[in-house]
């Protein structure tokens, strides 16, 4: 199974239409390939706080399974497009999603080669602690896999990377690669691939972490999107600014790995707390 992750550069003087068009026809020049990926918020920048509630989408006509006009918002109609055109699994990095509740969330989305909204995420932890992001939208609750025909994937965002219970949940539920979409900034580049190794090795499952370039909201992007495989090797790293990585990844490499060295199976759970 081939997989490209679009490392794209976010900067301000590029305007959000104009990179819009851009990634769509970067989709669709990845025809050939089975499952796309794209960055964390690239639309608006995953720093660029102000933009988030103008740029927000709904999406609930989709959640709901109806085909007539259900991709309201801009990013989801054109990333739908570009699936379709390029005949891939399109994982389109997150948008700014206007729930129904009329609170704005973090939302990645996943289309099926024909087009359709398959799986929606809504990232779990939010990052800022008491300002930006962590307080502007809502958390998700949920936990989502999608089973592509391949491999079943995990899907996390950004910052969730931080949180490697997240991840055991996804395993679980029967992940053998987790897509984390990311706007990670360049002064915390080192955590970014260690944990990404992280996540692979303790999971014995494959990473693919697709990140920005460019500088958003003052904040330099760290580049640097990370394909993992599940024995911890490093598949594909970027460079710091826009490129697009190409990995081949096996289903069989998950079940290999974790035959020949099955500590998943020696997790022991519900540990007693401390004696005091
Ligand atoms: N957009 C994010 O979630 C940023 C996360 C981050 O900067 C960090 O975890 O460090």
């Amino acid at each position: 199974m081939r997989a490209s992750l679009i490392q794209i550069d976010v900067n301000p003087d590029e305007s959000i239409n104009s990179r819009r068009r851009r990634v769509g026809s970067l989709v669709r020049e990845q025809r050939g390939s089975d499952l796309v990926v794209l960055p964390e918020l690239w639309t608006v920048g995953a720093f660029a706080y102000d933009l988030f509630a103008d740029e927000a989408e709904t999406l609930d006509g989709a959640r709901e399974g109806t085909r007539e006009g259900a991709l309201d918002g801009t990013t989801a109609r054109e990333m739908s497009e570009a699936a379709r055109e390029a005949g891939v699994w399109l994982h389109a990095g997150s948008v700014p999603e206007r729930g129904a509740d009329g609170v704005l969330y973090n939302t990645s989305l996943v289309f099926s080669p024909d087009g359709e909204l398959a799986h929606s995420y809504r990232k779990i932890h939010r990052f800022g602690f008491d300002k930006g992001e962590a307080v502007l939208m809502g958390a998700g609750s949920q936990l989502v896999t999608a089973a592509l025909p391949e491999l079943t994937l995990g899907l996390a965002t950004c910052y969730d990377l931080r949180f490697p219970e997240l991840f055991r949940g996804l395993v679980d539920a029967g992940a053998q690669a987790f897509v984390i979409p990311a706007g990670w900034p360049e002064r915390r580049r080192a955590h970014w691939t260690l944990l990404a190794r992280a996540r692979a090795v303790e999971n014995q499952a494959y990473v693919l972490a697709c990140g920005t370039g460019g500088t958003h909201a003052g904040v330099e992007q760290a580049g640097h999107s990370i394909a993992v495989d599940p024995w911890g090797e490093v598949l594909a790293e970027a460079g710091p600014g826009e490129e697009i990585l190409t990995v081949d990844l096996d289903p069989a490499r998950v079940a290999e790995t974790r035959e020949v060295f099955p500590a998943l199976k020696d997790r022991v759970l519900g540990l007693e707390a401390p004696k005091r």
